[in-house]
This record gives C-alpha cells, sequence and structure tokens, in this order.
C-alpha cells in the first residue's frame, strides 16, 4: 500500500489531526539480524504487534506499526535483517528490504551497543545509499547493557560512517530514550494528515498475528538451522457459541524435514504441548475470548528453496 492508498483511509475523528503543523510518516529500522528492531517496534507502539526472538533473522514480513502522539503518527515498518542470500526464502527477505528502503520518509540503523562494529554493519550502511530521499537516524540499541563511556564510544564510531540527521542511543527493554527518539522521528516527518484511525496499531490481520504467535512459541529453544525451516499455517479458525463463544483455532507448524518434524513435537510430544500453551497464552492476551489450539506439525519438504512452497506459505 502507497502512502497515496492511506490518505482515503477514513480519518480519526481525534482533535489531534487538525493541530497545527502535525506530521506524519514512515520510518523502516535495518540493522544487522537480532539487533533488537522488532523489541524496539514493540516498545514504541506499546504493544507486541512483532514477534521477538534470539534466534536471528526471525522477522519474515514487513509489518506497520503505528504510533500514535497528539502532534503526529508514525507507522512503523519491519523488515528482516539485511544478509548475503543463501536460499531462495533469503533472496526473497532481501527484496522486501529494497522494495520498503525506497518507500520511507526515514531509516532508522540500528547498531547494538554491545558488539563492535563490523563488515555487516558497514554493508547495511552502504544499502542506506538506496534510500536517498529518506532522513538518517542511527541507533545505538541495548544501550543499556554496557557502561556509559562505551555508548559514548559506539556513538562516536557510528558518527564517522555518515552525516545523520539524528544519532541516540536507546533501550527498549528498560525504555531509555523511546519518547525522546519517537519526537526526533515526527520532527523530522512532513507535514501532514494523520494516515491512520487512532485506535489502529497495526495492519496486520488477526489472523496474520496469531501465526506469528504460534511461530514465535515453536522459536523457542530449537536452534541452527530449524529456526528458518519453521512456517505456520492457519488451517480453520471459528468461535464456538455453544461454547461460550470459545475460539477454536486449528494451525499447521510446517517442517522441511521428517528428522525435524521430532524435534518440534519433543519426546512424546512434550515439546510440542509447550509451544501450545505458550501460544494459547499469547494468543489469549490478544483476543477478546478464550482459546482453544490444536497444532499439527507437517513436513513441507525443502519449502524455503521451492518458489511454489514460498508461495503457499504466503512468502
Ligand atoms: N538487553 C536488551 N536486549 C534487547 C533489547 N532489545 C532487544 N533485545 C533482545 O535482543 C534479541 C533480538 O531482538 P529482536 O527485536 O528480535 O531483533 P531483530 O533485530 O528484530 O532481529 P531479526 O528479526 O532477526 O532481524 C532478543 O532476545 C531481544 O530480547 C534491549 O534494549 N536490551
Amino acid at each position: 500500500m502507497s502512502i497515496d492508498d492511506l490518505t482515503d483511509q477514513p480519518q480519526g475523528e481525534d482533535e489531534s489531526a487538525s493541530e497545527p503543523n502535525y506530521r506524519a510518516g514512515f520510518v523502516t529500522f535495518v540493522g544487522r539480524p537480532n539487533v533488537g528492531k522488532s523489541t524496539l517496534t514493540n516498545a514504541l507502539v506499546g504493544e507486541k504487534i512483532v514477534i521477538t526472538s534470539d534466534k536471528p533473522q526471525t522477522t519474515r514480513r514487513a509489518i506497520r506499526g503505528i504510533v500514535h502522539r497528539p502532534n503526529g503518527q508514525i507507522i512503523i515498518v519491519d523488515t528482516p535483517g539485511i544478509h548475503r542470500p543463501r536460499t531462495l526464502l533469503g533472496q526473497r527477505l532481501n527484496d522486501i528490504v529494497e522494495d520498503v528502503l525506497s518507500d520511507v520518509d526515514v531509516v532508522g540503523f540500528c547498531v547494538p551497543a554491545n558488539e563492535p562494529i563490523g563488515p555487516g554493519d558497514r554493508l547495511i550502511n552502504e544499502w542506506l545509499d538506496r534510500a536517498p530521499q529518506a532522513k538518517k537516524v542511527a541507533l545505538v540499541t541495548k544501550c543499556e547493557t554496557v557502561p556509559k563511556p562505551e555508548v559514548a564510544k559506539q556513538l562516536m564510531e557510528i558518527e564517522t560512517l555518515r552525516d545523520w540527521d539524528v544519532i541516540i542511543p536507546v533501550s527498549s527493554t528498560e525504555d531509555i530514550n523511546l519518547e525522546p527518539l519517537i519526537q526526533e522521528l515526527i520532527a523530522l516527518f512532513p507535514e501532514s494528515p494523520q494516515l491512520y484511525p487512532d485506535d489502529m496499531i497495526t495492519e496486520e490481520t488477526y489472523s496474520q498475528r496469531v501465526s506469528e504467535l504460534i511461530r514465535e512459541s515453536a522459536l523457542h529453544g530449537v536452534h541452527d538451522e530449524l529456526p528458518h525451516s519453521i512456517a505456520v499455517m492457519i488451517e480453520d479458525m471459528f468461535d464456538d457459541e455453544d461454547d461460550d463463544g470459545k475460539r477454536h483455532i486449528y494451525a499447521n507448524i510446517y517442517v522441511e524435514r521428517e528428522s525435524q518434524k521430532g524435534i518440534i513435537i519433543g519426546k512424546n510430544g512434550a515439546r510440542l504441548k509447550n509451544v501450545r500453551q505458550f501460544a494459547t497464552k499469547a494468543i489469549t492476551a490478544i483476543s477478546d475470548r478464550r482459546v482453544s489450539l490444536t497444532l499439527h506439525v507437517k513436513v513441507a519438504k525443502d519449502w524455503q528453496r521451492d518458489a511454489k512452497q514460498l508461495g503457499r506459505l504466503g512468502f
């Protein structure tokens, strides 16, 4: 959806829309996998709209989170980490990043405070040249993890990479500089009418959020290549009026090989049971009713390398 499409959406009744100097725009956070982009998106929006994980490259879609303030609105487009593609999925993820970059008002380049700036960061910094229209903000994430002098050193190091509009240290988990970041971003946006209604915090559908929460649960405790092999599809979902309106959700967890199936299911199904419990809790938190979740694990052989299967799984 382009910015033009969005202005056709119903405008919120909120008075903020008519505030003088109201600004709105699109920002994307880029950075190596695992630097905290998704966590930052959730922290700024104030609700979990993007799953997070300590496994690198778990973000697969461009998801919009929306931050509302009286003086403006920030639409966050979350991107997968930029990396050198090894599979068709990897290539598609990079294509998503490129699309997003060419279409935003601000790019936030994220580097964690607790890791040195390396070749991966420099590669991504070069990618920012593909967004000549965008203002560039550098963020030192996870800034609470190291002493202040080290944060300062990292800030100076980043400064040498390019001419930034803003450089700011933040911590999503300790709520450091999040509101100042929001205000800096709004200040960089063009004057604009409100783009989304007040009560909207994401464009993701309920069913997309549910399948991501299941994927997040399935990612807990798996290692190596397996995280990238997991995909989730909702097969059926209905509210049972005979059971107090309880929502029944049937989903398939796809892996690429028979051997991975066993890992997900665990001994006597113990692991899958945990995945189900964890996901049920997370889904209940975003639902207006009780939820019953049924999971099946299936093999979609080498789906990451197969265009037809990628399409079927929604990539
Ligand atoms: N200590 C600390 N940890 C953080 C902070 N922000 C994120 N993390 C952790 O860093 C890990 C990666 O966070 P994500 O938000 O998933 O990282 P990402 O950059 O979106 O990763 P990809 O989806 O792989 O691109 C998770 O374990 C987070 O809990 C922070 O401010 N402080």
